[in-house]
């Protein structure tokens, strides 16, 4: 986190964010998040997040505090950073207003081969020790045997088509087992392939950030299954591609609600990228609602953590995991009210402020809908105020 000069470009300190991609020589690329607020509510220096380097961090607070507005605030502000791209997940339809900033909205598709083996019984809600279970681990093993032995040059079965759910079933058909097992197993791979998110042609995930601009990847409305396997797709996708050097920018993964994805198929790629992902320069943001359904991981892997308004015991003592020699009494104290505002605490710099987060320069989508702002309401109303 930096805080911001006054002679670095209007808007309260630097260049508007979604302006341009221009570098500043004398500082490092950082997005403009807000202001600090001063004790007496009045906006203090702008202060902004270092998009240099890579980082870890969470964005906490009860539902309608600003989570989702905040999280756009460092799309925008990323999407306009050289060097970085930001990806979005998008569980409940809430960030299309990118499109404003460049940004693009994409209904994801994924390989089926981007999940392993080890992963699909469980994505498909069959016990791994079960029969149909097991055959469809199997299935898939062989599958993506196959095909690494035509990359390879290998003796064994070759097939040049990347695993299709068509092609799984197919497998199933054919494979040696009971015929409960294989209906129950073909039944379940009909189950995924009505998602409608894989796909075996699917675009390599590092084509998502190719050329930097805002990412949306909506899931609104897509079983949680689908959900978690595309967020599995795409963190470990951003994470390979970086090892193997077939991304240049560094990759920002922003996960709203991220909480619904720490407890299935999404959870390993999650956790890989809070413990190793900054060492190939992916970086990774989780936002929810629910602090206290994460795992402890994610606040002692984040150097970066924004919390908004909270007040379930929960959640504050997972807040409370962020509490550091270095910082004088307790978080939960610290924690300002209103929507817009948030403790940042920023391990780089050992420092917890109150921050009131800017405005978006693009639409935002969330909020909850109020009855007084329908058009049903807002007409009764012209209508009660009658004819003079
Ligand atoms: N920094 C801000 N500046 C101005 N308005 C804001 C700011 N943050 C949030 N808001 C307003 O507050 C409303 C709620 O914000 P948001 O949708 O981000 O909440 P949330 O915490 O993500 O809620 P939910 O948990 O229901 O998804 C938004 O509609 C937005 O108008």
């Amino acid at each position: 986190m930096y805080v911001l000069g006054r002679d670095s470009g209007p808007d309260g300190g630097v260049e508007n964010p979604c302006a341009d991609k221009k570098i500043d020589a004398d500082r490092p690329p950082t997005v403009r998040f807000g202001s600090f607020l001063a004790r007496d509510g009045s906006a203090g220096a702008a202060v902004g997040v270092d998009a240099d380097g890579p980082h870890a961090g969470v964005v906490f607070g009860k539902r309608g505090t600003g989570k989702s507005y905040t999280l756009g605030v460092l799309a925008e502000g990323l999407g306009a950073t050289p060097g970085v791209a930001p990806v979005v997940i998008d569980p409940m339809g809430v960030f299309d207003g990118l499109r404003a900033a460049g940004g693009r909205v994409i209904e994801p598709r994924v390989r089926p081969a981007a999940i392993p083996p080890e992963a699909w019984p469980d994505l498909l809600g069959l016990d791994p020790a079960s029969g149909p279970g097991s055959l469809v681990w199997r299935v898939v093993a062989d599958a993506l045997d196959a095909t690494d032995a035509v990359a390879s040059g290998s003796d064994s079965e070759r097939s040049d088509e990347p695993p299709s759910i068509a092609g799984l079933r197919d497998r199933v058909d054919a494979a040696d087992a009971p015929t409960a097992d294989r209906r129950a197993a073909a039944n379940h791979l009909r189950l995924a392939a009505s998602w409608g998110v894989f796909d075996a042609d699917a675009p390599p995930v590092s084509r998502l950030v190719s050329d930097g601009v805002p990412t949306v990847l909506d899931l609104a409305g897509i079983p949680d299954a689908a959900a978690a396997a595309v967020v599995r797709a795409v963190a470990r996708g951003l994470y390979d591609a970086r090892i193997d050097g077939e991304i240049d920018r560094l990759p920002w993964l922003l996960v709203d609600e991220a909480h619904a994805f720490f407890d299935g198929v999404a959870d390993p790629a999650l956790r890989t990228l809070l413990t190793r992902g900054r060492a190939p320069g992916v970086s990774l943001v989780c936002a929810t609602q629910r602090p206290g359904a994460l795992p402890s991981v994610a606040v002692s892997q984040s150097d970066l953590l924004v919390s908004h308004r909270l007040t379930a015991e929960r959640d504050l003592d997972r807040l409370a995991e962020a509490e550091a020699t270095y910082l004088p009494g307790d978080l939960a104290s610290r924690l300002p009210s209103e929507t817009g505002e948030a403790l940042v605490v920023d391990d780089a710099t050992e420092t917890a402020h109150t921050v009131r987060v800017r405005e978006r320069h693009t639409p935002h989508g969330g909020g909850s809908p109020r009855a007084s702002e329908t058009e049903a309401a807002t007409g009764a109303a012209a209508k009660s105020e009658g004819p003079r």
